[in-house]
């Protein structure tokens, strides 16, 4: 999957903006805060449907503006499908494919998928465990609709069995049966949820060892560890929780608390890890990812890199083009402030390389 052309309306700072791409290397540069990531941002967007830095969507329309638009021209094996996202103020998102909407937001994730690295990513270290969490979920959803469906199951029956749980504390009064009725949904979509990320996060690990051992020169051990409630028999741990559960008025066990441990020779990467070899875990990470993605999808993934040259020191920088660089890499999107460094880390790429000054 590549993406030839990009226009866009009204997002962000951006009014009017449209873009020939090059098939390999695109690269934005220029100064701070000029809409060198609301680029990567619109492409994300074209991918997942939604923004990746998370916020509200009506943040993303110009300020004073009414609607914005992102449309692109994707080259899909050998024909070219033109898509298309809309956002207005009065109305509902929509995103249409070659001039054809789809229903559900789910139905369009993993037409085109995406891998971005981003100074963000520091979050998936630094904050608690919902937004790794949420980073696994986008991320194997891109690979698998099957999942996607039932983590949209799951969380709806989530949220009907929690607030029946509020309702009974409301009107103090408790019906063991009727709370039931949920735990079977729970337990079906919840077992295959955590059987999926057991083994999505198995798979990676191999993948991200080696791409950390080759951009850092083959030092640190680095690991991923899967953390869930149903390491247990869910159905009773929902028992044995019903009373603490009934208390605390909401559902206290399932892959709801799942979480993800990142560790370097055995210790948390949070606690031990310098800045530089955070930000080479979380670059092994989603170029593991990359690469998960392209095996289970055979598509792949458009690569954003966004500011990633800060922070690593010349040698890892130079592994990592090399790395992306391998013809197993698709179509690469790198923002920059400085267009000399730019130019001098790709100096020796001989694949089409095409620098844009925002
Ligand atoms: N809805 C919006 N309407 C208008 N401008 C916006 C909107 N949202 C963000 N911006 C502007 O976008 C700019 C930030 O863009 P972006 O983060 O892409 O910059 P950048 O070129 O990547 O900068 P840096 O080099 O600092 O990372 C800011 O000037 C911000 O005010």
């Amino acid at each position: 999957m590549r993406i030839n052309k990009l226009s866009l309306h009204n997002f962000k700072n951006h009014d009017h903006l449209q873009l020939d791409l090059s098939a390999q290397i695109n690269c934005f540069v220029g100064n701070n805060g000029v809409g060198k990531t609301n680029i990567l941002d619109a492409l994300y967007y074209l991918s997942v449907g939604k923004s990746f830095l998370g916020n509200s969507d009506f943040n993303n329309i110009k300020n004073d503006c009414d609607f914005f638009s992102i449309e692109a021209e994707v080259q899909n094996e050998e024909k070219e499908d033109i898509l298309k996202i809309i956002l207005s103020k009065e109305s509902k998102k929509v995103i249409k494919k070659n001039d054809k909407s789809y229903d559900r937001l789910a139905d369009h994730v993993g037409y085109l998928p995406s891998v971005i690295i981003s100074p963000y990513d520091q979050n998936l270290i630094s904050d608690s465990g919902e937004s790794r969490r949420k980073f696994l979920d986008a991320m194997i959803s891109q690979t698998d609709s099957d999942y996607l469906f039932a983590l949209i199951q799951y969380q709806k029956t989530l949220q009907q069995r929690n607030a029946l749980l509020k309702n009974f504390a409301k009107n103090r009064y408790f019906d063991k049966d009727s709370l039931e009725i949920y735990d079977e949904p729970l337990i079906k979509h919840g077992e295959k949820i955590f059987a999926k990320r057991k083994n999505f996060v198995e798979l990676l690990n191999p993948v991200m060892q080696n791409f950390y051992q080759s951009i850092s020169g083959g030092k640190e051990e680095v690991y991923i560890t899967y953390q869930s409630d149903l390491e247990q028999d869910y159905s009773d741990l929902l028992s044995q929780s019903l009373e603490k559960d009934r208390v605390l008025t909401y559902t206290s066990k399932g892959i709801h608390k799942d979480d993800l441990l990142f560790e370097m020779m055995h210790y948390p990467i949070k606690k031990v890890g310098s800045q530089g070899q955070q930000k080479t875990f979380l670059v092994a990470l989603k170029l593991a990812q990359m690469i998960r993605i392209k095996e289970l999808t055979g598509k792949t993934p458009i690569l954003l890199l966004d500011d990633i040259f800060d922070k690593l020191d010349d040698k890892r920088v130079t592994q990592l083009i090399d790395l992306v660089n391998q013809e197993n890499f698709g179509q690469i999107f790198i923002t920059d402030t400085h267009k000399e460094r730019t130019e001098s880390i790709l100096k020796d790429i001989k694949e089409p390389i095409n620098i844009y000054e925002i």
